[in-house]
């Protein structure tokens, strides 16, 4: 098929007016009995795009399910601008709810054209009102060109991009997206995820964005919501998580770690990598635990505070990863340090730690703590 494309022509017709999504204490299990989600509370604030985070079976995509009206809650609601669309005694279906739906395989009909993919959804509206919309919500994601094309003759990125024309084309008050990149290869996932905020922002559409993957999280997310075992651990912008992550949960998932025991004593733990003040939370004599970043290695041949003999070095690129052995430590360290900075044969090194690379939490916290 000979057709142009028109990446660079977009247009920012066609906003949705944004909008405010909670959800309200939500309970959910499925049949099996067990409690996929323990008392969500969470609200997606007008035009921003909100990341769902969390390993795998956390309870991300059950939350979509049900914003999308696809699942029943067990309890508690769900607020779309100030109106009730799922709770007790309400239930408005999916297609009442202003909500749209991008899924990671993008989920396009192979025998359709790429218009009426986009099409698709508009039957509210008259055949040439549903092609008017369908096409606006192309250029927007600059595939006008495409139109008349199916989908096998676009790149997966391209096809990304329809589902997401096909999604905004109704004008939904939110977006929800699920995985949406990771159908993608690493090459393109970059450029189609920066494409797509950049769409995101000119439609205005408050997004909810599912992805297992904290990097992600952070590039895209005005604010991310990090999830474990159906619970909502910790919500913030990327640099509140990072800098200051509730629990070790949060830290190491945001970060690789080393982790020790310690005691408080004095206000200090002391680890193998030495001795970091422990916050004003922990009480004289608390179990500790003490994360240190991989990141947080400064190397020098020559003097630091602490020696340590390089059991092995990997090559990265730009950065390069170490396992060391440093006294009074029972198991290696793992550092990650910028390529250059020690000799090919350098052995035995000096180490500093960063302090701002040093976490200190309450022993397990990650099991009962909650920030929000
Ligand atoms: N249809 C279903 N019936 C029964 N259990 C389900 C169903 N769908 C999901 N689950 C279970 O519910 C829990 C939460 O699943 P969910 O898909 O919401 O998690 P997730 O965080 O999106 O995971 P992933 O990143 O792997 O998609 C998991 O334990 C999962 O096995």
């Amino acid at each position: 098929m000979n057709v142009q494309k028109q990446g660079s022509a977009r247009v920012t017709a066609g906003v949705s007016f944004a909008a405010r999504l909670s959800f309200e204490d939500i309970f959910h299990s499925y049949a099996s009995g067990v409690e996929t989600l323990r008392g969500v509370s969470l609200t997606a604030e007008p035009g921003e795009v909100l990341c769902l985070l969390g390993p795998s079976g956390s309870g991300k995509t059950t939350l979509l399910r049900i914003a999308a009206g696809i699942e029943p809650q067990s309890s508690g609601r769900v607020v779309l601008n100030e109106r009730v669309i799922a709770g007790p005694g309400v239930f408005l279906p999916p297609e009442q709810r202003s909500i749209g739906l991008v899924f990671q395989d993008f989920a396009l009909f192979p025998h359709l054209t790429i218009l009426d993919n986009v099409r698709f959804g508009l039957t509210a509206l008259s055949p040439e009102e549903a092609r008017h919309e369908a096409m606006i919500a192309l250029e927007r994601v600059g595939l006008q060109a495409y139109a008349g094309a199916y989908p096998h003759v676009l790149s997966g990125g391209e096809q990304q991009r329809v589902a997401l024309a096909r999604a905004l084309a109704p004008r939904p008050a939110v977006l929800l997206m699920d995985e949406p990149f990771s159908g993608l290869d690493s090459r393109l996932k970059d450029s189609v995820r920066a494409e797509t905020l950049d769409i995101l922002r000119q439609s205005r559409a408050t997004a909810i964005v599912v992805t297992h993957d904290a990097e992600e999280a952070m590039r895209m997310g005005d604010r991310i919501a990090l999830l474990k075992d159906g619970r909502l651990v910790q919500v913030g912008t990327a640099e509140e998580l990072y800098q200051h992550p509730a629990n070790l949960f949060v830290a190491g998932f945001f970060s690789e770690i080393n982790e020790f025991e310690a005691a408080v004593e004095n206000g200090m733990v002391e680890t193998p990598l030495g001795r970091f003040p422990a916050p004003e939370a922990l009480e004289e004599g608390a179990e500790a635990t003490v994360a240190v970043r991989l990141s947080g290695f400064l190397v020098n041949q020559d003097s630091g505070a602490i020696p340590a003999r390089i059991v092995s070095r990997r090559f990265l690129g730009v950065v390069e990863h170490l396992e060391l052995a440093v006294p009074g430590a029972d198991r290696n360290m793992r550092a990650r340090i910028r390529c250059g900075q020690l000799p090919p044969k350098a052995r035995d090194i000096w180490i500093d730690i960063v302090p701002s690379d040093v976490l200190v939490f309450t022993r397990q916290s990650f099991e009962t703590q909650t920030i929000v």
